[in-house]
């Protein structure tokens, strides 16, 4: 399947199930998984605080797990495409030692067999794609997992769907702007992950490097950084924020918005479109994801390949 079909097929990747999970057993829930398979627990996260869920949770990347992560009140949701992650393998073998809940998430692989074998709940996504372009799959399985309402993804999809030319143009124009330059991604509380995903869509897609931070964070370092006219004529700069950021992060976003124009800087301003937090996250994160494909067309690169990632991943198989 091309990049560009497998794009397409986002929406569609957005399937509402119910599955019978006693969430009211987990004190925490953590979220393993690294690069497209990682930012799926990020999502997740980001959601169920704005919707306001007590239940504390957290995103581990990496070997190992976090110390308090001990019994069956903490579920571990491992996520990993390929199945075959060693990062997230070593969070499936420490979650077993710790006694911890544990749900799998993968395309076949490793994690896969490891879950059967000994009786893990495995929830498995289609084949076939890149991880990172089967992001739709992997969230609607996490979303299932925390009992998302039917309706709620059902919108979040069809927005995408009844916007999909616009979202695609949007993309393509904001690659233009991003060409030649080191895309800067200043985000809200609110849109941090997608920023995230559009920085490493770009590092991914469009073999480009591109940074981000986040307000109010930023307004206490990033922002001094700006004074560097050498360094920042180098730079493009996106500002995403969601109506539902807090009263003064939004202030906050209009004075980055004025401190950039007052040195001659027009940034990409942009909001996702959409009824709920999830629409409008879906949708920015969509626009990235066209953006970083354009972009890469636009270098001459192919968005697929990831050598270097492949390489290292070869390397360290070595032992
Ligand atoms: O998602 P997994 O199969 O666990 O692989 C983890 C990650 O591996 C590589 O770094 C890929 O380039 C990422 O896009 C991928 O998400």
């Amino acid at each position: 399947m091309s990049p560009e079909e497998m794009l397409k097929s986002f929406p569609k990747q957005l399937e509402w199930e119910k599955l019978d999970i006693d969430r009211s057993l987990y004190h925490t829930i953590t979220f393993c998984g690294m690069g497209g398979s990682g930012i799926v627990g990020d999502i997740a996260r980001s959601w169920l605080e704005h919707k306001g869920c007590k239940v504390i949770t957290s995103s581990h990347r990496g070997y190992g797990l976090p110390n308090y992560i001990s019994g069956e009140e903490h579920l571990v949701v491992c996520i990993s495409y390929s199945g075959n992650t060693e990062e997230t393998l070593s969070n499936f073998a420490e979650a077993q030692k710790r006694g911890a809940s544990i749900i799998s998430i993968s395309s076949g692989g490793k994690l896969e067999e490891l879950s059967e074998k000994s009786g893990v709940l495995h929830l498995k996504v289609p084949k076939g794609f890149a991880p990172r372009y089967a992001l739709g799959y992997m969230l609607s399985k996490v979303l299932a997992v925390l009992g998302i309402e039917k309706e709620e993804l059902e919108d979040a999809r069809e927005n995408i769907e009844k916007n999909y030319e616009e979202i695609k143009k949007k993309g393509e124009e904001i690659a233009e702007k991003l060409y030649g330059y080191i895309p800067i991604i200043y985000a809200t509380p609110l849109t941090e992950v997608a920023a995230f995903r559009w920085k490493t869509q770009i590092n991914e897609n469009s073999k480009t490097q591109a940074y981000f931070a986040t307000l109010p964070e930023m307004h206490h370092n990033e922002v001094v950084g700006l004074d560097n006219a050498e360094i920042r004529s180098k730079c493009a700069f996106v500002v995403m924020f969601d109506p539902k950021d807090h009263d003064r992060v939004r202030r906050r976003v209009d004075l980055t918005i004025r401190l950039l124009k007052d040195l001659g800087i027009v940034p990409i301003a942009i909001g996702g479109d959409g009824n709920s937090y999830l629409a409008r996250l879906l949708h920015l994160i969509h626009v990235g994801d066209w953006a970083s494909y354009y972009l890469a067309g636009k270098y001459g690169f192919e968005p697929l390949p990831v050598k270097v990632i492949d390489w290292i991943k070869s390397e360290l198989s070595k032992g």
